[in-house]
């Protein structure tokens, strides 16, 4: 492949930086702003190229060795954002989250990166191993389906690192996901093998959040960082402030943990769930809070129906695509007095924050958490408002 020298620019969605070739657009990979790398083309498309920094030239004073001798271009996708120092990381995600608000929604917006109590390595309560061809466990290799094995996952919580997976065999083509829950409980859990089938029932684990504890399955949602639940939740509470006779739709709601938060305060909380093991396990957990019930379904088919009127605070946590212009659209339409959205991925965020400012509401308030350190993600609260 080839290798051609670029300037680096900004950072933008996704993790890469933007640097241009002879007039082309580069995404590039492993490098910082303001680096000149020696790049390795991996990809060319019709107006742009992708690469991946294989030599600096010039370093960015934000650059560190990677705490992981697997992280970097030829080695582990997981962890791309190694080589910056961990509050470098969280300036480049505020860079990324402001121009995709700029970009997406034509609002502008920055708040700060906030870290999460904790460390920047050792945090993540849930890793799923890839299993290679031969039998090893570790991780796909980046931009490869092949499996890198690896000793360990440095950024994989103590508990987690001493299960053992790692030294053992598993079926080719298979994964295995290891688990911590807040309350110590550990699984090892088979995934499917290229051959098809879940090779063994999935183990309950406990997560605990307040008074509640729920006993999930170990491979449903749960935040894979420690602290975020309380984080987020404590952070959701504080921007919608509910008054008793608020009533509540918690969208997304999975087991009910901001449910569990909004209702000793709110009247009647409703979450919106599609999976059915998270809305038994909440169902189970929050059997004592009289004003919480679970709805099973998809959110855009429930609030379709006309029987959802009445609303006055919403909690939207979408998966990574976002809620999408109906879900917004159905939502605007009942005229909450406040919407909290809860975003894993900045784009998405501001695609709905701009349907949202179509249908008369805007950002008031906004705050991010680097809830995924060493990784080019994070997670943002907005707080939306009539306007
Ligand atoms: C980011 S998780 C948030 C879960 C929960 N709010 C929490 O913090 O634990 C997104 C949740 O949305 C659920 N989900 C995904 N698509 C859905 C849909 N179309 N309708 C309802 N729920 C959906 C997933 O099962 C998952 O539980």
């Amino acid at each position: 492949m080839t290798l051609i020298e670029l300037e680096v620019g900004p950072v933008a969605h996704g993790g890469h930086c933007v640097a241009r070739h002879e007039g082309q657009v580069v995404f590039v990979r492993h490098a910082l702003p303001g680096e000149r790398v020696l790049a390795r083309v991996t990809d060319e498309r019709k107006g742009f190229l992708r690469a991946d920094a294989v030599e600096v030239l010039l370093p960015s004073p934000d650059r560190v060795i990677p705490p992981c001798p697997f992280a970097g271009p030829s080695a582990c996708g997981g962890c791309d954002w190694q080589h910056a120092d961990p509050a470098a990381q969280r300036r480049l995600k505020q860079q990324v989250l402001t121009e995709q608000l700029a970009r997406l929604a034509g609002i502008s917006a920055t708040v700060p990166v906030e870290p999460l109590p904790g460390g920047p390595l050792g945090w993540r309560t849930r890793v799923q191993y890839a299993v290679g061809d031969d039998g090893r466990p570790g991780f796909h290799k980046h931009r490869s389906s092949e499996v890198l094995p690896v000793d360990r996952c440095r950024i994989a919580h103590p508990s987690v690192q001493a299960l053992p997976v790692l030294a053992a065999s598993w079926p080719p083509g298979s994964s295995v996901e290891a688990v911590v829950s807040s309350e110590g409980d550990t699984a090892v859990v088979p995934r499917a093998s290229r051959a098809g089938g879940v090779a063994a029932a999935v183990p309950k684990v406990r997560e605990t959040l307040g008074a509640h504890t729920w006993h999930l399955d170990a491979t449903a949602f749960w935040q894979v960082h420690p602290r975020a639940a309380a984080v987020f939740t404590e952070t959701v509470l504080e921007m919608l402030a509910p008054t008793p006779s608020d009533r509540v739709w918690d969208l997304y709601g999975g087991a009910g943990v901001f449910a569990s938060v909004l209702a000793p305060h709110s009247g009647p909380v409703t979450v919106v769930e599609s999976d059915r093991r998270a809305v038994s396990a909440g169902q189970r957990a929050l059997r004592e809070v009289p004003n919480v019930r679970f709805a099973r379904g998809d959110v855009a088919t429930v609030l379709a129906n006309p029987r959802w009127r009445a609303v006055d605070l919403v909690v939207l946590d979408p998966p990574r695509s976002g809620a999408g212009k109906a879900v917004v659209e159905s939502i605007a339409a009942r005229s909450p007095r406040a919407v909290a959205y809860v975003a894993c991925d900045p784009a998405a965020f501001a695609r709905d924050v701009r349907t949202f400012a179509e249908r008369g509401y805007g950002l008031a308030r906004m705050r991010a958490f680097d809830s995924f350190p060493m990784t080019h993600h994070f997670e943002t609260i907005g707080l939306l408002l009539p306007s």
